[in-house]
């Protein structure tokens, strides 16, 4: 049975998840989430393949619908408000791709009309300039390198000037320089606009560099929450590195716990 929320029991948190379910048939996904996250506060979706980062995540966008729990965003429910929430978020992945057939610039500003800009052409070259890829606009999307696109679905993201911004992996297929300007930026962005953010990735230098809070998921549920060095202390790990292996090689006492089919 859904569970139902009273509006007046609902946090002042800019995102708040409280107890998110997901099933697919017998297989439970995401088993039970909580989560906030307030303006200006990057949050760190940490987890082995498979922990249900990226369903979470799609939950969040309305992409699925959550078997139970409840999504508010800026206060509103995000089952009943879908649009206006949507309209104030955005998000990178590289596994949702820009249409190929189209010049970036032209994909750019498709999008930047969808989101209703007021200066379209100018937002996208504008933030082309920001993340140093001027010289994509012309070319054509499908034929970008994986580290392109990436970046590419950077702007995408940043061009409703998000007030909550999903980050899947955004250094997945950068090399170290650009991983490194990708971090910078994403601070540079928390530091101008203090969005909340949602930030996965299996880079621990990520986490560290650029998350406030950590939540560690494991099997579709929260194993531990807090900062990246209180993880660390909390797991007994040299740095958050060591523990990542630690948990997805079950060498955690009591932690090995089947999923949930029911
Ligand atoms: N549509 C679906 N139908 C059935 N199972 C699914 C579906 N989508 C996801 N799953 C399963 O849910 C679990 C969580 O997947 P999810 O993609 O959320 O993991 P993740 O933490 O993002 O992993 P990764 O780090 O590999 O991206 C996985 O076992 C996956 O196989």
């Amino acid at each position: 049975m859904r569970m139902h929320r009273c509006s007046s029991i609902v946090s002042d948190a800019l995102l708040s998840i409280q107890k998110i379910v997901k099933k697919f048939g017998d297989f439970t996904a995401v088993d039970g989430v909580t989560l906030e996250a307030n303006a200006g506060e990057t949050v760190g979706l940490l987890g082995v393949n498979g922990a249900g980062k990226t369903t979470l995540m799609n939950m969040i966008l309305g992409l699925i619908t959550p078997t139970d729990g409840s999504i508010h965003a800026f206060g509103m429910d995000l089952a009943k408000h879908r649009i206006a929430i949507l309209e104030r978020t955005n998000f990178c992945t590289t596994y949702a791709t820009l249409p190929g057939n189209l010049k970036v610039h032209h994909n750019l500003e498709i999008f930047a009309r969808l989101y209703q800009v007021k200066h379209p052409k100018q937002k996208v070259a504008d933030l082309l300039d920001l993340l140093e890829i001027s010289r994509l606009a012309d070319k054509i999307t499908g034929q970008l390198s994986a580290g392109e696109s990436t970046r590419v679905n950077l702007a995408k993201a940043l061009l409703n000037d998000p007030e909550l911004l999903l980050l899947d992996e955004p250094t997945a297929s950068l090399d170290p320089d650009i991983a490194d300007k990708v971090r910078k930026l994403v601070r540079r962005i928390q530091r101008e606009r203090h969005p909340a953010i949602l930030y996965t990735s299996h880079n621990m230098r990520d986490i560290e560099e650029v998350c406030d809070r950590v939540l560690f998921l494991h099997e579709g549920s929260i194993l531990a929450e807090g900062t990246a060095d209180q993880i660390t202390e909390q797991f007994q790990g040299k740095d958050l590195d060591e523990v990542f292996i630690k948990i997805a090689r079950d060498e955690v006492p009591g932690l090995a716990k089947p999923r949930s089919d029911t």
